[in-house]
């Protein structure tokens, strides 16, 4: 697990590490400073002249250090001090007199020197305001000399918090952030300008967020083995819990068979499909494992009896928004009084049903992609990417359930628990079926009486994961849904090979 904390956020943690671990400004000032040197040797970048363009604040402190770091391993480096003295931090005037010291030559301009590697040391996290005048003009003209173009802690111009440009921003080859990845990072045009990261280790510990609920966090494949619920060599199917799906109308059998199929793959023990009569023989034929029952219209009984046969329930997934499908969320909703995941077209029902919307519980997840999630929040998509976290955190408020808010970035939530970020995945997933895979996971977690925060999050992030085993063999265009399904297998046969090999040793 990692933070992912905003620019405020970071300076917290900044603070708590100089105040109450002791530790001087100075010190991570040097330590940020060689991890930038660091890494442009590690990637061997020509490294003939180089010039380091520095701001008042303590992103350009760095990047005095950094110029002096390599002035003394003998590189040829430049400064181009562009801030104000006026407002210069101490520990920026301070390394601004030690590289002086040290003969590291400060320009007020450059003229027509040519540099193989510019190192932006304008704005850090303390970027508080569009960038204009001057600094625009600086950041322009960086843009578009022939360099190598590396970032000191976050590209100048980009916000932390959000990604947005603010004005003009630094377009970098490379960034090494110090300590965590800002979130901003994340989103937005920050994952274009940003290039390859490097996340340095500086000496600000994880711990410093340890106990706050408001610093969003992401998982990393290392964190699968802690994660994913254990198998017990005597277990049988019951032990892994009975899924019954609502989902797939008259013509929508493929929402049906990817998210069935979806859960058994991630270890549910039996699932059953309550579908459209319509979609019985293509089921059977598709997924003999599982166990089809259908219907022609409602029957309250008969649904109320899979109810009970089951452990958990999802619905959704190509229901439609027929009479009939509206009745099976209502009964769904008010009687399951078990873990329930609710997409797609459940959640359609959901948006336009305010008195069900009311009877959700703690024990749902609802599962919106934005436009969704635009119906249930009543804000237009273009607001949910602009302010995707005051609306996610408002709707959190507004609901006792999880909610999976599916987009490049999918964000896990609910009300007093961190905001899960979710970092696996890519372009390739966009794709027809995707969301009915999702769906199928978080269930087939749910089962495995895993809770629903907790579903929520490990079946976002092992979706993802296998999006990138997908992408892997099939590329960014032609990966399908049932790709996707192969990528699930994937990813869960090697972490489980990895426990048998660590049990065996
Ligand atoms: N010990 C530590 O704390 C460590 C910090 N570290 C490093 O420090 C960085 C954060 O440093 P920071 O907080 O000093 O802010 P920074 O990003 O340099 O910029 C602030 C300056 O910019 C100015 N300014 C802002 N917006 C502007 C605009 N649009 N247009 C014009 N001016 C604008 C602002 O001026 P003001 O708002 O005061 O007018 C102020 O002068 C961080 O990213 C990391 O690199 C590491 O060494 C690890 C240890
Ligand atoms: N560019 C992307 N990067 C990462 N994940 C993506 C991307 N595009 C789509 N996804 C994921 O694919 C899924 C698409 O879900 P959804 O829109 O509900 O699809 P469908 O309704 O067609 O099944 C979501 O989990 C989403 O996070
Ligand atoms: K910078």
């Amino acid at each position: 697990m990692r933070y992912l904390p905003t620019g405020a956020q970071m300076k917290q943690g900044d603070q708590k590490t100089i105040t109450e671990m002791g530790m001087p400004s100075m010190v991570l000032m040097e330590r940020a400073a060689l991890s930038v040197v660091e890494m442009m040797e590690s990637e061997q970048l020509d490294l003939k002249k180089v010039l380091v363009v520095c701001g008042s604040g303590n992103n350009g402190g760095d990047g005095f250090a950094v110029a002096r770091l390599l002035h003394l391993k003998g590189y040829a480096v430049d400064v181009w001090f562009v801030g104000k003295e006026s407002s210069m931090t101490e520990e920026t005037r301070l390394q601004k007199q030690i590289a002086v010291h040290y003969g590291v030559p400060v320009k007020e301009r450059v003229g027509e020197d040519c540099y193989t590697v510019i190192v932006d040391a304008i704005f850090g996290i303390g970027l508080s305001r569009q960038v204009s005048g001057t600094y625009y003009n600086v950041i322009e003209n960086l843009n578009q000399m022939d360099a190598i173009k590396v970032a000191v802690d976050i590209p100048s111009g980009l916000s932390a918090d959000t990604g947005d440009v603010l004005g003009i921003a630094f377009a970098a080859d490379f960034t090494v952030t110090f300590a965590f990845q800002k979130i901003g990072m994340l989103f937005g045009m920050a994952r274009k300008l940003v290039g390859k990261l490097v996340t340095a280790s500086i000496g600000i510990e994880p711990s410093v967020y340890d106990g706050r609920g408001d610093v969003c966090y992401t998982y990393d494949r290392t964190d699968l083995k802690n994660l994913l619920p254990a198998r017990d060599p005597d277990a049988h199917k019951g032990n892994y819990g009975k899924v019954l799906l609502i989902v797939g109308s008259p013509g929508m059998a493929g929402a049906a068979y990817f998210s069935a199929k979806a859960a058994y793959l991630t270890g549910a023990g039996l699932v059953q499909i309550y579908t459209a009569k319509e979609n019985q023989s293509n089921l059977q034929q598709l997924l003999p494992e599982a166990i089809i029952t259908t219907y022609e219209r409602y029957e309250e009984e008969k649904l109320k009896e899979l109810l009970e046969w089951a452990d958990v329930v999802g619905i959704g997934s190509g229901l439609s928004m027929s009479e009939t499908a509206q009745h099976l969320l209502s009964t769904t909703v008010r009687c399951a009084k078990k873990p329930c995941m609710i997409d797609a077209d459940g959640l359609n029902i959901l948006s336009k049903d305010r008195a069900l919307f009311e009877k959700l519980t703690p024990d749902c997840i609802l599962t919106p992609h934005m436009k969704e999630m635009a119906g249930l929040c009543g804000h237009s998509v273009k607001e949910l990417k602009e302010e995707r976290f005051r609306y996610f955190q408002e709707f959190l408020g507004s609901i006792p359930s999880v909610c999976v808010m599916k987009d490049a970035r999918t964000l896990v939530g609910r009300d007093g628990r961190p905001v899960y970020v979710n970092t696996s995945g890519n372009q390739s997933m966009a794709k027809g079926g995707a969301g009915d895979v999702l769906g199928g996971m978080i269930t087939g977690l749910l089962a495995q009486k895993i809770e629903p925060y907790e579903a929520g999050t490990l079946g976002v992030f092992l979706h993802g994961l296998a999006g990138d085993a997908a992408q892997k063999k099939k590329g960014s265009y032609s990966v399908l849904a049932s790709d996707i399904l192969d990528g699930i297998a994937e990813v869960l046969t090697a972490e489980s090979t990895e426990m048998i090999l660590r049990e065996k040793c």
